[in-house]
C-alpha cells in the first residue's frame, strides 16, 4: 500500500505546528507545539522509511490482506497493556503523594498534575484504547466485514495515540480548562473531535456493509459509547479560545449551568465510556470464553434502552445540595435509583450466560476474572444508586467513599473485564495455541482481586470517618474536629491504600510479560490448574 497521501499531510501537520511554535501567543503553547512537531516529524521520517522499505513489508500487507482488518487490533491491544501498565503507576504515584506530600516534586510533578495525568491515562488511554481495539475486533466478526475506510481504522488509532501525548504532556506542562476527565485545552479538543468522527465512520460503514442481516447486541453498546461520546465531548468543551496560537480559552458556560453541564457530562462519561463501552465487550467475550450463549437475547436489549435512557438524566447526582434547583437534585437522584434495575438486568445476562459453565470457574481464571468483574458491575451499581440519596450523599460527598466507589467500578469492572478480553485475544490475533502461562493469568487475578479489595475496603473506612468527623458537633454546636485533623485522620488509610494499589499495578506487569511473552511464541512450560489444592487421591472419582 502507499502510503504517500498520509506522509504528506503528517508532514504538513508537523510544519503546522511548528509554525505554531513561531507565532506562539504564550510560552506554553510553544512548548506544546514542540512536543507536536517532535511527534509528528518522528512519524513523517517513520512513513518514509516505511515507503522505501515498501517490499520487506510485503508479508505484513499480505497478511494485512486477509479476510479481516487484524493488524490494527493488535496495535490496540498493545498500546492497551501498556497504558494500563502507565496509568496504574501513576495511580500509585498520587496515592503515595497523598499519604506523603513530601513526594510532590514541583512544578511538573504535583499532585495537581499527575491526577489528571492519571485519570486520563487509565480511562482514554488503557479504557479507550480497550474499547477502540475490541470493537474494531467484535464489529468485523459480528458483521462478517472487513473494517470500513481503507486507511481510516490506522488514522483513528493514530490520532488517538496523538491526543494521549499531546493530553499528557499538557498536564504534566501545567495546561488545563481544569474540567474533571476533560482537561485538555482547546486545540488537543478539536483534535480529538476529528479523530472520534473518523472512529464513527469507521464503525458506522463497518456495519452498514455489514453481510450478517442481525446487527450482535454488543455493537448496539459500542455505538451508543461513540455517539454519546462526541455529543459529549462536543458540548461540554464548546469554549472561546484568548487567541488562537495560545493555550487558554474560556468555557462557554458559566455558574450552575457550567456546572450541570459539567457533570452531565462527566456523569455520562461514567455512563457510556466506562459502562456502555464494556457490556458490549462483555456480551462479545464473556459468551466466547464460556463457550456459551448470552443468558437472555431479549434482557440483552431491554437492558440497552433502559441504561441508555436513564444514565442520561442522573448527572445531576454530582450536584447534591449545591446552587442547582433542587427540583433537578431530585430528578437526578431518581433516575440514579431508577438505574439500579436494568444495571442489575445486565449484571444477572452477564453471570447466567455461564450457567452450565460454572465448572470452568475453578479451571479457567480468565472465565474467574470475568465474572470478578460482572460481580464488580453489580457491586458499584448498587453502591452508586445509594450514594445519589441526597441523605447518603450527605455523608458520602466530598470524602473518600466516592474515591472507594470510583475505583470497586474502574478496577474491579472496567479493569478485570479489560484483562480478560485482552487475555482471550492475544492468542487468538497472533496466531498461537494458548497463552504463554494461564498460571501467571491466576497470579494478576489474585493479586488484582484482593488489591481492589484492600483499596475499597480502606476507603470506606476511610470516607465514612472523615465525613462522620466534619458533621460532629459538641454540645454548644461547636465543631469537634477542625478540617487538618482529618486530614492527618487519613494517612494510615492512604498508605494501606498504596499497597493495594500497588498489588494491583504488580498484577498488570505480570500480565504485560504473560502478554509479551505470547506475542513472541513462548509457551511457558507448567502444570495444568486443576481447580483443587486435595491430593488426587482425596477427589471424588470421576
Ligand atoms: C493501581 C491502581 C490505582 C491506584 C493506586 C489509583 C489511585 C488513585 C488516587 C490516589 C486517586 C486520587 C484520589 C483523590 O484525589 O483523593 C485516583 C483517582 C481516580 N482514579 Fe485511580 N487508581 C488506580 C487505578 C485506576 C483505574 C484502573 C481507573 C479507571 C479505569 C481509575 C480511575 C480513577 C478516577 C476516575 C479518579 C478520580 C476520582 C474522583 O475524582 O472522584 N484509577 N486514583
Ligand atoms: C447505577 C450506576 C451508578 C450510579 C447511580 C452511580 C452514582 C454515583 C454517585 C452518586 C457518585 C457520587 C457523587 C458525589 O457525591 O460527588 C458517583 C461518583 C462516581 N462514580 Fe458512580 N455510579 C454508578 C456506577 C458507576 C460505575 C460502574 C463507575 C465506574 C466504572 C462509576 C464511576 C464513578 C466515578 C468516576 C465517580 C466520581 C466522579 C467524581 O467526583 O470525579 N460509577 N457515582
Ligand atoms: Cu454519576
Amino acid at each position: 500500500m502507499n502510503y504517500t497521501f498520509e506522509t504528506l499531510v503528517m508532514a504538513l501537520l508537523a510544519f503546522a505546528a511548528l509554525l505554531g511554535v513561531a507565532f506562539a501567543h504564550d510560552s506554553l503553547f510553544a512548548a506544546h507545539m514542540w512536543v507536536a512537531f517532535f511527534v509528528l516529524a518522528g512519524g513523517t521520517v517513520i512513513m518514509l522509511r516505511r515507503m522505501s522499505f515498501a517490499p520487506v513489508n510485503a508479508a505484513v500487507i499480505a497478511r494485512s490482506k486477509s479476510e479481516y482488518q487484524d493488524e490494527v487490533v493488535r496495535y490496540g491491544v498493545i498500546a492497551t497493556v501498556f497504558w494500563g501498565v502507565v496509568g496504574f503507576l501513576v495511580g500509585v504515584v498520587v496515592s503515595l503523594q497523598l499519604a506523603y506530600p513530601d513526594l510532590n516534586l514541583g512544578p511538573y510533578l504535583t499532585f495537581g498534575r499527575l491526577r489528571p495525568l492519571h485519570t486520563s491515562a487509565v480511562i482514554f488511554a488503557f479504557g479507550g484504547n480497550a474499547l477502540i481495539a475490541t470493537s474494531f475486533y467484535v464489529v468485523q466478526r459480528t458483521s462478517r466485514q472487513r473494517l470500513f475506510g481503507g486507511n481510516l481504522p490506522w488514522f483513528v488509532f493514530w490520532g488517538y495515540q496523538f491526543f494521549i501525548v499531546m493530553a499528557a504532556t499538557g498536564y504534566l506542562l501545567g495546561i488545563t480548562q481544569g474540567r474533571e476527565y476533560a482537561e485538555p485545552e482547546w486545540y488537543v479538543d478539536i483534535w480529538l473531535t476529528i479523530v472520534w468522527v473518523a472512529y464513527l465512520i469507521t464503525f458506522m460503514g463497518t456495519i452498514m456493509t455489514r453481510k450478517e442481516s442481525h446487527i450482535y447486541v454488543a455493537n448496539w453498546f459500542y455505538l451508543s459509547f461513540i455517539v454519546t461520546i462526541a455529543m459529549l465531548h462536543i458540548v461540554n468543551n464548546l469554549a472561546m479560545p484568548i487567541s488562537f496560537l495560545g493555550v487558554k480559552s474560556y468555557s462557554a458556560f458559566s455558574g450552575v449551568q457550567d456546572a450541570l453541564t459539567q457533570w452531565w457530562y462527566g456523569h455520562n462519561a461514567v455512563g457510556f465510556f466506562l459502562t456502555a463501552g464494556f457490556l458490549g465487550m462483555m456480551y462479545y467475550f464473556v459468551p466466547k470464553q464460556a463457550g456459551r450463549p448470552v443468558y437472555s437475547y431479549r434482557l440483552s436489549i431491554i437492558h440497552f434502552w433502559a441504561l441508555i435512557f436513564m444514565y442520561i438524566w442522573a448527572g445531576p447526582h454530582h450536584l447534591h445540595y449545591t446552587a442547582l434547583p433542587d427540583w433537578a437534585q431530585t430528578l437526578g437522584m431518581v433516575f440514579s435509583i431508577m438505574l439500579w434495575m436494568p444495571s442489575w438486568g445486565g449484571m444477572i445476562n452477564g453471570l447466567m450466560t455461564l450457567s452450565g459453565a460454572w465448572d470452568k470457574i475453578r479451571t479457567d481464571p480468565i472465565i474467574r476474572m470475568m465474572v470478578i468483574a460482572i460481580a464488580f458491575y453489580g457491586m458499584s451499581t448498587f453502591e452508586g444508586p445509594m450514594m445519589s440519596i441526597k441523605a447518603v450523599n450527605s455523608l458520602s460527598h466530598y470524602t473518600e467513599w466516592t474515591i472507594g466507589h470510583v475505583h470497586s467500578g474502574a478496577l474491579g469492572w472496567v479493569g478485570m473485564i479489560t484483562f480478560g478480553a485482552v487475555y482471550y485475544l492475544t492468542p487468538k490475533l497472533w496466531n498461537r495455541n494458548r497463552l504463554y502461562s494461564l498460571r501467571m493469568v491466576n497470579w494478576h487475578f489474585w493479586l488484582a482481586t484482593l488489591g481492589i479489595v484492600v483499596y475499597a475496603a480502606v476507603m470506606w473506612v476511610a470516607g465514612i470517618q472523615q465525613g462522620l468527623m466534619w458533621r460532629e458537633y459538641d454540645s454548644q454546636g461547636f465543631l469537634v474536629y477542625s478540617f487538618a485533623e482529618s486530614v492527618s485522620a487519613m494517612h494510615p488509610y492512604y498508605v494501606l491504600r498504596t499497597v493495594g494499589g500497588a498489588m494491583y499495578l504488580v498484577g498488570g506487569v505480570i500480565m504485560a510479560y504473560n502478554i509479551a511473552m505470547t506475542i513472541f511464541g513462548y509457551e511457558r512450560e507448567e502444570a495444568p490448574i486443576t481447580g483443587s489444592t486435595a491430593p488426587a487421591a482425596l477427589q471424588p472419582a470421576e
